[in-house]
């Protein structure tokens, strides 16, 4: 068995590569290019490309393809083989510079928001240096941005590395300030994926699951995850040898795997890679999350990513641990003495003042049809944003705030009470799991963002408003004496996080007084994609974006189309399939079953006329109710259906599908379940949640 030492990052062209692979000077080039965003030029990137080339055919790979992350938010790739016939009949394997740095997909069919007509359809794809290039499936995948013919970014990338420059920009004015000039400034982040994994066989009787990812239908198991036996457990085998693949392939992708686990619903699990920068981080997400599909069907699994699979247990998130970072120094690590590291409270009140100022935006950036299902309940926080800084930093902040001494909780020391096991410096503060931002010792926890969520929106807005809230700093700051600048630092730090206090939040984000609460401090509560999307759009907003060069106008107005047009597709998929099971097979099968009783009832009297069938006869009527009742609600939702399609804009459509359209599939879905805990198990058309979430 090979040594993890030995297959880690071996089809990566990663640094250790290139300083092995290329000339020299060529590598000192590159690194200016990958280091420190210098341009690249073309005989360079003939030489790398010569160097991956040879790479890549060593390790079997046959084609290469520009990979990259258009609006769908999941990866796409196209592949070119490197062959290139001569002219006694023969081939030879080539790729040139300008094949790695540049090429133009036929990009027609993907989603652009009105930035192209499908006859203009030219887009191009731009090599990122800065994520490595890798194999996979014998193919050489170069990781790349992607924009339009006119220069528009069409892809989730090209913002999200702007945004990161934006923040590198002010982040070093700020440090400036304190003596410090670190090479570069990035953001980190870590992200936790959570998924189900269920047995392909349910799956495949589950159309549900197969076209929503989500089961429209199901009464809720006998058991959930209330014995949180599933937290933690040991692993089964099978699962266990799909992680134990899943580790080594994405080992060899350089993906830094660390920490896998059952997670507390039952069929759920998690993996948490160590953080990275940004950019790579959700780079090696992309990837995390397809190799788990894929490796799945191994085992005879399917990999479920949706926010909320099932109704009544837990949903899956993936919690975004977002950091900063200068020549890897951590700017959100408090030390010891939080109260006196007057650089951490910068960085820490820029946090605060990002958050509570485009708390809106944020929410929009995880907004989505499965997350709506999710957000608010089982352990994933609710739609209002809020933050939580634990005992000691709530502590700091409350001292600056009303200028008060602040006195330092003493490290408490944890004593089990039993002399074997040792004695330990206990946190000094606990954790929250219902706050959707949370300051997790070093770092802040973005809980928000879903299971299947592309994590480029969010970091794309949080390193944008962090940028405005460091630039505001600078701007009052820089010109201030040297001897003068500390007080005024803390002054300043003071104000701010006075204006912005009312986002912390320590307390019970489930609790029936936390929205109201809000409410008086004025923050936001959009419970729906419909309700949270208009935000982008708002002039707060675009004002933003372009005062960092970060989104133009038109580029927000498209992505925004995008997500509306994303959700609103999506209901109508699920709605679809609502009315179609319901009429194809629930219908039939309630009645199919309703028949064979009463032709019970009528076979008991024939040889026992005088039998007592009241049981029965109770059955029966509550079957033709509960068919009835079901054919209610779906005369509804199919009026509801035809009357959502004739709206031409896609925010009322929107609306109507949240507001409307939701309860009364809602109501369809209760009025099945109702009888699917009736009916006779036999004629019941698919696997029931029992068996689909227990299946060994
Ligand atoms: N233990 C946990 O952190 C669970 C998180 C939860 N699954 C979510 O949806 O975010």
């Amino acid at each position: 068995m090979a040594l993890v030492s030995d297959i880690y990052g071996s089809m990566v062209f990663n640094e250790h590569t290139m300083q092995e692979r290329l000339p020299s000077a060529t590598y000192k080039k590159l690194m200016k290019t990958i280091k420190d965003g210098q341009p690249l030029d073309l005989e360079v990137a003939n030489v790398v490309a010569h160097a991956m080339k040879e790479w890549a055919i060593e390790k079997g790979a046959t084609h290469y393809t520009h990979w990259f992350q258009p609006l769908t938010g999941i990866t796409s790739e196209k592949h070119d083989s490197f062959i290139d016939p001569i002219a006694d009949g023969r081939a030879i394997m080539s790729f040139s510079g300008k094949e790695l740095i540049q090429g133009e997909p036929d990009a027609s069919s993907f989603p652009s928001g009105g930035l192209r007509a499908t006859f203009e359809a030219r887009g191009y794809t731009a090599w990122d240096p800065t994520s490595y290039a890798f194999i996979k499936d014998e193919v050489l995948c170069i990781p790349t941005a992607f924009c339009s013919y006119t220069g528009e970014a069409l892809d989730k990338k090209t913002p999200l590395l702007r945004s990161m420059s934006a923040v590198e920009v002010q982040a070093k004015r700020v440090l400036e300030l304190f003596g410090e000039t670190p090479h570069r400034v990035v953001t980190t982040v870590g992200a936790e994926q959570e998924y189900f994994l269920i047995s392909e066989k349910d799956y495949e009787k589950r159309s549900d699951i197969i076209l929503t990812g989500r089961t429209l239908f199901g009464y809720p198991p006998c058991k959930g995850q209330e014995l949180e036996e599933h937290y933690f457990g040991a692993i089964r085998p099978t699962v266990n040898e799909f992680m134990k693949e899943l580790d080594d392939e994405l080992w060899k992708l350089g993906v830094s795997a660390k920490t896998k686990h059952n997670e507390v619903a039952p069929c759920q699990h998690e993996l948490a890679p160590i953080f990275a920068n940004a950019n790579r981080a959700i780079d090696e997400n992309l990837l995390t999350m397809e190799k788990m599909k894929l490796l799945a069907s191994h085992y005879g699994l399917v990999c479920l990513q949706h926010e909320k699979p099932f109704d009544s247990i837990n949903g899956s998130g993936k919690h975004n641990n977002w950091s900063i970072s200068a020549d890897n120094k951590n700017l959100l690590d408090p030390g010891d003495s939080p109260m006196e590291n007057v650089r951490f409270l910068v960085f820490l009140t820029g946090v605060i003042q990002a958050v509570d100022e485009y708390q809106e935006l944020l929410r929009m950036s995880v907004a989505s049809c499965g997350n709506d299902h999710r957000l608010g309940a089982n352990e994933a926080p609710p739609a209002i944003i809020s933050m939580f800084l634990g005992d000691e930093l709530g502590a700091v902040v409350d001292a600056l705030v009303a200028n008060d001494e602040y006195v330092a909780p003493n490290g408490q020391e944890m004593d089990l009470g039993v002399d074997v096991l040792p004695n330990f410096l206990k946190d000094t503060t606990d954790r929250n799991r219902t706050s959707p931002f949370a300051f997790t010792g070093n770092k802040f926890e973005f809980r928000m963002p879903g299971s299947s969520v592309n994590l480029s929106d969010c970091n794309m807005v949080l390193n944008t408003a962090m940028a405005k809230s460091l630039k505001e700093f600078a701007d009052a700051l820089e010109g201030v004496p040297a001897a003068e600048f500390e007080m005024a630092a803390l002054n300043y730090v003071r104000n701010t996080l006075r204006d912005h206090q009312r986002i912390i939040f320590n307390g019970d984000g489930y609790s029936d007084e936390w929205p109201e609460e809000a409410a008086r401090r004025g923050l936001a509560n959009h419970k729906t994609t419909a309700d949270a999307l208009p935000c982008f759009v708002e002039p707060k907003s675009i004002a933003l974006f372009e005062e960092f060069g970060v989104l133009s106008e038109t580029e927000v107005r498209s992505r925004y189309e995008v997500k509306l047009e994303k959700y609103n597709k999506l209901m109508n998929i699920e709605i679809r399939t609502m009315k179609r099971l319901t009429r194809r097979d629930y219908l039939p099968a309630i009645n199919n079953y309703a028949a064979e009783v009463a032709r019970s009832i009528s076979e008991i009297r024939t040889v026992l006329p005088d039998a007592n069938v009241t049981l029965q006869e109770t059955r029966l009527r509550q079957l033709t109710d509960g068919i009835a009742e079901i054919n209610t609600q779906l005369e509804e939702l199919h009026r509801l259906h035809y009357q959502s399609l004739e709206i031409a804009d896609e925010q009322e459509r929107a609306n109507m599908n949240a507001h409307v359209i939701i309860p009364v599939m809602e109501k369809l879905r209760a009025a099945v379940d109702a009888m699917e805990i009736i009916v006779e198990r036999q004629w019941w058309p698919v696997p029931a949640l029992n068996e689909v979430l227990f299946y060994c």
